[in-house]
């Protein structure tokens, strides 16, 4: 008997709840079929957080993560907080610091079948696969912030030890794939970026096996949608990897097919879609569930080591997109639970 995991479940807001809903129907397909034992709990956050408790990381949503296998994330985000004393976002980048979440991974594939899904010319995209490993719980997004009525600072600060966990992280993933690091930094003016670049030095020397190479952020924009293939692990700091990985989803076609997952040194991980809660289509049935979808194979795949049901999922929506059945963002009409019934046939 295998003992029974504990999945909290975070909806969130705007499309959350939606493509959830889909994702726990798909998990309990797949998890029947490998025997997988869990139970789902879940839990208030972000703006449906503070309609409930006022706070949009409440105790006891904090408490059941901190004391859960894995934590299933849909996405956050309600217009009615963004002019708010607390918005909904604040509640993930607690839950980030709480955890200790530092390490984001972002994954990205593209397969010859699903080429055309992309704006860009087929060439370029066919066989990209590289991975953003993006710093989760520094740099200026927890510096000190201050707004005053004409000036307004926001500090970005690193610690060398901060930037060498999640360099070593890279160096880990990239020794398990085509073995080459490409740091991205803004070494010509950031002095955050100047000491990335010498740590980034530091660390290469303890793996020998892989390459470095370093590439400032503006160009590295650039060429990750005219030569895309040239990546393979990307490794950088807090904003750029928020900014450079949701222009990495033109690559695939859609930011509704980009799932993540995000690591501590110690504790349970955290894996959610790279998108926000898309308030435009709310409500609907029209959200690409993929991004959700992938982000539970990548759950069953690096908490619970079960790689059967991780490639089950993927395998599934690979066939499914395949054949024609597309969700709005990607050029098709299907609905957001027509996919996933279709994606269930497949199971
Ligand atoms: N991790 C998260 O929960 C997270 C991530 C990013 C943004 N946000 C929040 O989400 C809110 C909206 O932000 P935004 O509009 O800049 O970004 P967004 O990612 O929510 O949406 C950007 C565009 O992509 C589309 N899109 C996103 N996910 C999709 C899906 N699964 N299927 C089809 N189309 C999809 C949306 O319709 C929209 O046109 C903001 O409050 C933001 O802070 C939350
Ligand atoms: C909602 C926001 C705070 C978040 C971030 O910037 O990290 C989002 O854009 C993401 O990519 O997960
Ligand atoms: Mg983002």
């Amino acid at each position: 008997m295998t003992e029974k995991k504990t999945i909290v479940a975070l909806s969130g807001d705007g499309i959350g709840p939606e493509i959830m809903a889909q994702a726990l129907r798909v998990l309990k397909v797949v998890a029947e079929k490998i025997e997988f034992d869990y139970e789902v709990v879940e839990k208030a956050f972000g703006g449906a957080g503070i309609d409930q408790f006022g706070h949009p990381l409440p105790e006891e949503t904090l408490l059941a993560c901190q004391n859960s296998d894995a934590i299933l994330l849909a996405a956050i985000g309600a217009p009615k907080y963004d002019n708010a004393p607390v918005r909904a976002e604040q509640g993930l980048l607690a839950l980030r610091k709480a955890l200790g979440l530092y390490a984001n991974i972002r994954p990205i594939t593209v397969h010859p079948a699903l080429a055309h899904l992309s704006p860009l010319k087929r060439e370029v995209v066919v066989g990209s696969d590289f991975v953003v490993v993006r710093e989760l719980t520094g740099g200026i997004y927890f510096g000190e912030h201050t707004l005053e009525e004409t000036s307004a600072r926001d500090v970005n600060d690193y610690s060398a030890e901060e930037i060498r966990r999640i360099i070593r992280k890279a160096f880990e993933i990239a020794r398990k794939r085509k073995k080459k690091v490409t740091s991205v930094d803004k070494q010509n003016v950031l002095a955050t970026s100047k000491l990335w670049r010498k740590i980034a030095d530091e660390v290469a020397t303890e793996y020998p096996d892989v390459t470095l190479e370093h590439q400032l952020v503006d160009s590295c924009a650039m060429l990750m949608i005219t030569n895309p293939k040239k990546f393979d692990v990307i490794v950088t700091e807090n904003l750029f990897g928020d900014i450079l990985s949701d222009e990495a989803s033109v690559l695939p076609g859609s930011l509704g097919v980009m799932p993540s997952a995000s690591h501590s040194e110690t504790g349970p991980s955290l894996y959610e879609p790279i998108h926000g809660s898309a308030p435009d289509i709310a409500g609907q049935n029209i959200a690409n569930p993929v991004s959700m979808l992938l982000s539970v194979a990548m759950l069953l795949r690096e908490s619970f080591d079960n790689e059967v049901g991780a490639s089950m999922i993927e395998q599934a929506c690979d066939t499914v997109m395949n054949e024609g059945i597309l969700t709005r963002d990607l050029g098709g009409d299907a609905s957001t639970s027509e996919f996933v019934d279709a994606l269930i046939k497949h199971l």
